[in-house]
C-alpha cells in the first residue's frame, strides 16, 4: 500500500504562444512510490517536469506538495518544501570537493541567515556542524565516502551524476525528481546508478519521479509509469499495463513512422 501524496498536481497546463507543451498533466506521487515518466521526443517530459518545481510558470493548474498548496510559488520555495531535482545536464560547483557540493544542498535548507553567517555566531557554527556531519552520512550512502575530497570536475560522468543526486538528497527531500539520469552513462554506471535509486526509494522512503529515454532501466525500476504524448497523458499503470497500452505503442510507432517518413 502507497503511503499519502507528496506531490499532488492536478491538470497541469503550460503553453508556449499557440504551441500547447502540456496539458491537462495530473500526477499523485505518493510516499515510498518510484514512478516513470516517459514519452517520445518532445511529448512534453522536461515542461511537465519544470512545472511540478516551479522552474517554468503554469498556464493553469495546481500543485500541493505534502498537503500544501503550492501553486504559483517560487522553485527555491518548492524545494523548501521536498522536492529535490536534478537537472539532464549536470549542474555541479566544478571547483569544491565532493563533499563541498553535497553539503551545497544541505545549506540551501538549514544554512544560517545573513547575521549568524557573518558574526560567525554559535547558531551558524551548529548549522555548519550539522550541515557536513549529514554530507558525510550522505555520502557514505552513495558510495563517495573514498572520493569525498576530489575536486568534483575531475570525476568520471558516473559519479558526477552520483555526486549531483547526493546534493538533492541533502536537502531531506520527500520527494526526488531525476532528469534523464542515465543519459550518457555506460552500462556500468547505469547499473550501479539503479542501484542507488532502488536504495533512496526503500532505504531512505523518498518518492522518486524519474523522465527517463532508456526503456530497459524504466521498466525495471519502477512500480508504476506515466505516457505522455503530445502533452497528454495517455497511460499511467504498472510496468506490463503500459507496454501492452494500444495508444503506447501507437504513440512510439507513430513518432519512428514519421521520423521515417521525413528522413
Ligand atoms: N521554452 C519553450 N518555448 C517554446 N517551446 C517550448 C519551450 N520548452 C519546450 N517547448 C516545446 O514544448 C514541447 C515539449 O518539449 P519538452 O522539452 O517538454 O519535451 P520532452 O518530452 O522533454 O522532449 P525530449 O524527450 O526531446 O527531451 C516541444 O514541442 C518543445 O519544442
Amino acid at each position: 500500500m502507497s503511503g499519502p501524496s507528496v506531490i499532488q498536481a492536478s491538470n497541469l497546463t503550460r503553453r508556449f504562444g499557440g504551441l500547447v507543451a502540456v496539458e491537462d498533466y495530473s500526477l499523485d506521487l505518493r510516499e515510498r512510490e518510484l514512478v516513470g515518466l516517459i514519452g517520445p521526443n518532445g511529448a512534453g517530459k522536461t515542461t511537465a517536469f519544470n512545472l511540478l518545481t516551479g522552474i517554468t510558470k503554469l498556464s493553469s493548474g495546481r500543485i500541493v506538495i505534502a498537503g500544501e498548496d503550492m501553486t504559483g510559488r517560487a522553485p527555491n520555495r518548492l524545494a523548501q518544501r521536498g522536492v529535490a531535482r536534478t537537472f539532464q545536464n549536470i549542474r555541479l560547483f566544478a571547483d569544491l570537493s565532493v563533499l563541498e557540493n553535497i553539503m551545497c544542498g544541505g545549506h540551501m535548507r538549514y544554512g544560517s541567515s545573513f547575521f549568524p553567517t557573518i558574526l560567525q555566531l554559535p547558531s551558524f557554527r551548529r548549522a555548519e556542524a550539522k550541515i557536513a556531519r549529514q554530507a558525510r552520512d550522505i555520502a557514505e550512502l552513495t558510495d563517495l565516502a573514498a572520493i569525498a575530497d576530489r575536486r568534483a570536475g575531475d570525476l568520471s560522468y558516473g559519479d558526477q551524476r552520483r555526486v549531483e543526486i547526493a546534493r538533492a538528497l541533502a536537502g531531506e527531500p520527500r520527494a526526488l525528481l531525476l532528469d534523464e539520469p542515465a543519459a550518457g552513462l555506460n552500462p556500468a554506471e547505469t547499473e550501479t546508478l539503479v542501484g542507488l535509486i532502488g536504495k533512496i526509494n526503500t532505504d531512505l522512503k523518498v518518492a522518486v519521479l524519474v523522465v527517463e529515454h532508456d526503456m530497459h532501466l524504466v521498466m525495471g525500476l519502477c512500480q508504476r509509469i506515466q505516457v505522455l504524448n503530445r502533452g497528454k497523458l495517455i497511460a499511467d499503470g504498472t510496468p506490463a499495463e503500459v507496454q501492452s497500452s494500444p495508444a503506447v505503442i501507437e504513440a512510439y510507432l507513430g513518432t519512428r513512422r514519421s521520423a521515417k517518413t521525413h528522413a
